[in-house]
């Protein structure tokens, strides 16, 4: 048996971290929202009783250490399951970009070993069980928009904003997540108008929308990647609404919502950027299908 899934990325419209907990995680608040820049994950049962991963990106772990491989094994542990699984990921989503491509992976995992092996998982036990791979991936489970509290596994889905384009710009170098959270100085942080994001979304007021766009960790990555502020910098000046970095960066997105424009900005970055896309914001999982 076979079941494909796609696996979206996601952005942060508005993210704040409130304080460090004991358990080395932050507190945040955040508004996430699925784009349809997607990985394909396919997953094909296997006699033998082994996790098999297999994917042609670079940088991409083919064992324990696939965010993947990790939601097939817990889910085998908890549900006793003796077969195999082939796990094949078709990556599109660059690695280590901000855009939670592993963990959207795992969600995938999740929600086609659900249906493969009818365990009747529910949306709530798919998230909890997805939390145990990282923070982004309870909210990967559902996708559309949230916003997204605790360490970023408690969520309350919101209406989906007014659809536009976004460009994506990922400069050469990655960061590390867990690098950004440690180099943040909580008191001389910035921090975004969440509520006012969310209500902007309410109202599908557009131009709000770009105008609260914030992050809290972008000016961590600044300073240590300094082409985030050149693309910042040349997405504004090409016409973009709002830019702003997603979750941990490096990748830095534009809004426009028009075909021209978005056109104008994915052509000017594609000369110096090695990684560009323009996508559009998705409302949530059933319009990938
Ligand atoms: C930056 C965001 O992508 C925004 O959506 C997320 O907060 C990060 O989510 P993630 O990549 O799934 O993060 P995890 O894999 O759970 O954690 C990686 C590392 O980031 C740090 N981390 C992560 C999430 C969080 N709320 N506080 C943290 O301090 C921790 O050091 C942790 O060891
Ligand atoms: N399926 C996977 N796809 C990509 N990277 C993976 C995967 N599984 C494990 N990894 C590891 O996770 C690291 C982070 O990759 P990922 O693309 O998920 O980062 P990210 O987009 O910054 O995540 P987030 O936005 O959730 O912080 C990579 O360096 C890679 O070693």
């Amino acid at each position: 048996m076979k079941v494909i899934e796609r696996a979206p990325a996601k952005i942060n419209l508005s993210l704040d971290v409130i304080g460090k907990r004991n358990d080395g995680f932050h507190e945040v608040n955040m508004v996430m929202t699925t784009i349809d820049l997607c990985d394909r994950i396919e997953c094909t049962a296997l006699d033998t009783d082994q996790i098999k991963i297999n994917s042609s990106a670079a940088f991409v772990p083919e064992d324990e250490r696939n965010f993947a491989y990790q939601a097939a094994q817990l889910i085998k542990k908890k549900y006793n399951i003796r077969q195999g699984v082939m796990i094949n990921i078709s990556k599109e989503i660059p690695v280590a970009a901000g855009l939670a491509g592993g963990s959207s992976d795992a969600a995938a995992t999740i929600r086609a070993l659900n249906k493969m092996w009818d365990l009747k998982m529910s949306i709530e036990e798919m998230m909890d069980l997805g939390a145990k791979v990282g923070s982004d991936v309870p909210f990967c489970v559902i996708g559309g928009t949230a916003i997204a509290a605790g360490r970023g596994e408690k969520l309350t889905p919101i209406a989906s904003p007014p659809p536009c384009w976004v460009i994506l710009a990922k400069p050469s170098v990655s960061v590390s997540t867990a690098e950004i959270y440690r180099s943040l100085s909580l008191s001389t942080a910035p921090h975004p108008d969440v509520e006012g994001m969310v209500k902007a979304i309410e109202n599908q007021d557009y131009l709000k929308i770009c105008a609260l766009l914030g992050n809290t960790l972008e000016s961590v990555t600044l300073s240590k990647v300094q082409e985030v502020s050149q693309i910042k910098e040349h997405m504004k000046q090409m016409g973009a609404d709002g830019v702003l970095m997603s979750g941990s960066g490096p990748t830095v997105f534009g809004l426009t919502r028009y075909e021209s424009r978005m056109q104008r900005i994915y052509n000017s970055l594609k000369g110096y950027c090695p990684y560009v896309y323009a996508v559009h914001l998705c409302g949530g999982m059933e319009q990938l299908e």
